[in-house]
């Protein structure tokens, strides 16, 4: 199978979450615009949801496809949302934000009762932080924000270099919210709460992609099938 088609298979699966009337989370990437896509055709064929996109990407994919959208200011909770990652640890903390969108898919999944991870298995890693930690920032003061970043680095014993993320047109890439974001080379992340809360603290950071203890459903495609691992009872 091609990585399109285990990606696929992931969002297929996802689909044995969706209950007629429930209101969904839609993630952004790749793997997520299969579910979209495959929720699309179910919505065709009857199926009564609304969904909150995570991006401006995802709402164009949704109305193409006729999923039912809505904001979070009309509804204040979701029932579920699925999404994709780029990289998943046993504990089912995340690196998320590789295509950008990370504060509306954080917001949005601290929003729902549940989040289902789809991914193939290439992104189940022992340790977070081979795969670039985005970090989403606010232009103004960024000299400052790198400075406050590097210290947080430092404090939870991880280092590497930090980059600012330029789009296709070699500007700085500019997230729906009207921010930037720095992506942080640190290898390996020990201990990722920890990280998080110490990002969290900075003013000029205004969400970073470390999802901890959001995720309680992962679905792995991979060559031997899939695998879904559910959160570890108590663990964050
Ligand atoms: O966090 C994300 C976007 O901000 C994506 O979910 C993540 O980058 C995975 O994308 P893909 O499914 O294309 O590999």
């Amino acid at each position: 199978m091609s990585k399109e088609e285990l990606k696929r298979a992931a969002a297929a699966q996802a689909l044995a979450y969706v209950e007629n009337g429930m209101q969904l989370g839609l993630g952004t990437g790749s793997t997520a615009k299969h579910f979209v896509e495959l929720l699309g055709e179910r919505v065709r064929d009857g199926l009564r949801v609304i969904g909150v996109p995570t991006s401006e990407v995802t709402r164009a994919d949704a109305e193409r496809c006729g999923v039912p959208l809505t904001t979070l200011d009309e509804i204040d909770h979701l029932d579920l949302t699925v999404d994709g990652a780029d990289e998943i640890d046993p504990s089912l903390n995340l690196i998320k934000g590789g295509g950008g969108a990370l504060l509306r898919e954080k917001i949005v999944a601290a929003a729902s009762a549940r989040m289902v991870v789809i991914s193939d298995d290439s992104k189940w890693v022992d340790t977070l932080g081979r795969f670039p930690l985005p970090v989403e920032v606010i232009p103004f003061g960024l000299g400052a924000t790198r400075h406050a970043l590097a210290a947080a680095f430092a404090q939870a014993g991880v280092g590497g270099e930090i980059s600012l993320r330029q789009g296709k047109d070699g500007h700085a890439f500019v997230t729906d919210g009207g921010h930037w974001i720095v992506d942080a080379h640190l290898g390996r992340i020990p201990d990722p709460p920890r990280l998080a809360s110490l990002l969290s603290a900075i003013p000029g950071v205004v969400e970073h992609g470390l999802f901890i203890g959001l995720a309680k459903t992962v679905i792995l495609a991979g060559s031997q099938g899939l695998r879904i691992v559910d959160r570890p009872a108590g663990r964050v």
